[in-house]
């Protein structure tokens, strides 16, 4: 049988260009580009029926962690002036540091720091920027609460936000010789988590968007047009094959503890005196159950265990002279025994062995005896993590240690080995380890060589404000420290 010849393709002035097409090869090639296009139509309508299902399914997200409760949470109280007690400025980082250390291993939501002697010189205090809302106050801070208040902020915010929210500053000279909190949140490059904290970027991004970094290679793009400098919390979007940009959706801060259960930091606020800890809570119903920390106070043992039912639990301490010497100092409050200022008044450690027992160590003794007495009525969900979040043995610590200690051995071995020469390093020890170097250098010294001449503890550097945007971002208008500078 003959083939059909199809008509030759012509050119725009008509003359035939090309060879000849059998009709049988035209009708295959549209027949290939029909296909074609349905293909392409079907994988359109397939994209657009996905895009259309996680848009429903974020939309029932959102309704369902406006429904869902927060879990219930726990906040202590610490005088800043037992910073004043210390007798170096190291160690009233180190103070410090015991108070955030403990905040984080018990999964205290917010620590309050208060004033719990009143009456200061003016070498105590700050002057703070902003007027008190009620008009009261006196306008200062006590130095001590802010440095302590300082320190348990920044000892909490993730490590590679530092530099964005705590310029040089005295208060901050030995923060960075602290033990590291270790806390969930503060999630390394490598850790993948469905959750980031991070800080908006100063860069150009579309319309309605804005770029976050949390701390990985690159910007995440967020969903949200936010000013730069804003501390926020990202919800990170699966990485999809076609799209090499990450993409993330900010959130409430308390939506990673709410929807993971991982514990994700503390909120810092300073209260002027010890009535502020209560009149001035972020809980709009207030704390429900109060509890008051003293040797003169009942056997902890005598506390039914899960007998403390709450949704805002709050535990207050003393400092050197105790609760009732803190509230023989605050005006506004007229009753002179404590026990009545408390739902309960407890001792936890009736047969202590050293005449006092210290704020930061009574800090760690009654967290531990309380925790059996606590009855959470919203409890933490209970996901098993473990392999989204690295435990303390793949932390960075432990390998920076090991770096070192191999690195002596090393050295050592190579000295033993040659005895007459001079020992050279290897070439891959004469490489700086960024690890290591973090650990014990300045934090603010690897920012730039210029700042690391600079002698901080003599300068006052203002820290930088972090704005709160509703509902994403980090609620700072209380707990920015910047005003008191
Ligand atoms: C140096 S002590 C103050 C001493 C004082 N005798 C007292 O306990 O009230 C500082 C703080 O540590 C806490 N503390 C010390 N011993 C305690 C105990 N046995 N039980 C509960 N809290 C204690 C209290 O909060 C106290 O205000």
């Amino acid at each position: 049988m003959k083939t059909m010849l199809a008509a030759p393709t012509a050119s725009s002035n008509g003359r035939p260009i090309g060879p000849h097409k059998s009709w049988k090869k035209v009708n295959e090639e549209r027949k290939a580009l029909k296909r074609q296009r349905k293909q392409d139509k079907l994988l359109k309508e397939l994209q657009q029926a996905k895009e259309a299902e996680s848009q429903a399914g974020k939309a029932a997200n959102e309704v369902q962690a406006k429904d869902k409760p927060n879990p219930s949470t726990l906040s202590i109280a610490v005088p800043g002036s037992i910073l004043e007690n210390a007798q170096s400025n190291e160690l009233r980082a180190y103070v410090a540091g015991q108070i955030a250390r403990a905040a984080c291993i018990f999964r205290v939501n917010e620590v309050i720091v208060f004033d719990d002697v009143g009456i200061a010189t003016a070498r105590e205090t700050k002057r703070s920027y902003e007027a008190d809302g009620e008009g009261s106050s006196t306008g200062t801070v006590r130095s001590s609460s802010l440095q302590l208040a300082r320190i348990l902020q920044y000892l909490e915010c993730p490590q590679y936000l530092r530099k964005y929210f705590f310029p040089l500053h005295k208060d901050l000279k030995y923060s960075g010789l602290l033990n590291p909190l270790d806390t969930p949140h503060h999630l390394r490059q490598q850790s993948k988590f469905r959750y980031r904290e991070g800080v908006i970027c100063d860069k150009k991004a579309k319309e309605g968007h804005s770029y976050a970094n949390v701390g990985l290679l690159n910007d995440v793009l967020v969903d949200k047009a936010i000013e730069p400098g804003v501390r926020v919390t990202v919800k990170m979007e699966p990485q999809s094959e076609s799209c090499r940009k990450q993409r993330g959706t900010l959130v409430s801060p308390d939506e990673p503890r709410r929807e993971t259960g991982v514990y994700w930091g503390y909120q810092v606020r300073i209260a002027h005196s010890m009535s502020e800890i209560f009149t001035k809570s972020p809980y709009a119903t207030g704390y429900d159950v109060t509890v008051g920390t003293s040797d003169r106070g009942t056997n902890v043992h005598e506390v039914p265990n899960r007998s403390y039912n709450f949704n805002h639990m709050l535990i207050v301490f003393g400092g050197l002279q105790g609760l009732e010497s803190a509230l023989a100092n605050d005006e506004k409050l007229t009753v002179d025994d404590p026990e009545l200022l408390f739902d309960h008044y407890v001792n936890v450690l009736p047969r202590q062995g050293s005449r006092t027992i210290r704020t930061e160590e009574a800090l760690l003794i009654a967290l531990a005896a309380l925790q059996e007495k606590l009855q959470p009525q919203v409890a933490d969900v209970e996901i098993d993590l473990t392999d989204l979040l690295p435990k303390s043995e793949d932390s960075g610590i432990a390998v920076r240690r090991d770096v070192l200690v191999s690195k002596k051995q090393k050295k050592r071995k190579q000295v033993e080995d040659t005895p007459d020469e001079t020992v050279v390093d290897e070439p891959s020890f004469s490489k700086p380890l960024p690890k290591v170097a973090r650990l014990t250098a300045n934090p603010f010294a690897d920012s730039s060589e210029e700042l690391a001449k600079n002698t901080p503890a003599q300068d006052d550097f203002e820290v930088v404000s972090s704005t709160t945007v509703s509902g994403t971002s980090h609620s700072c208008a209380d707990d920015d420290l910047s005003r008191f500078d």
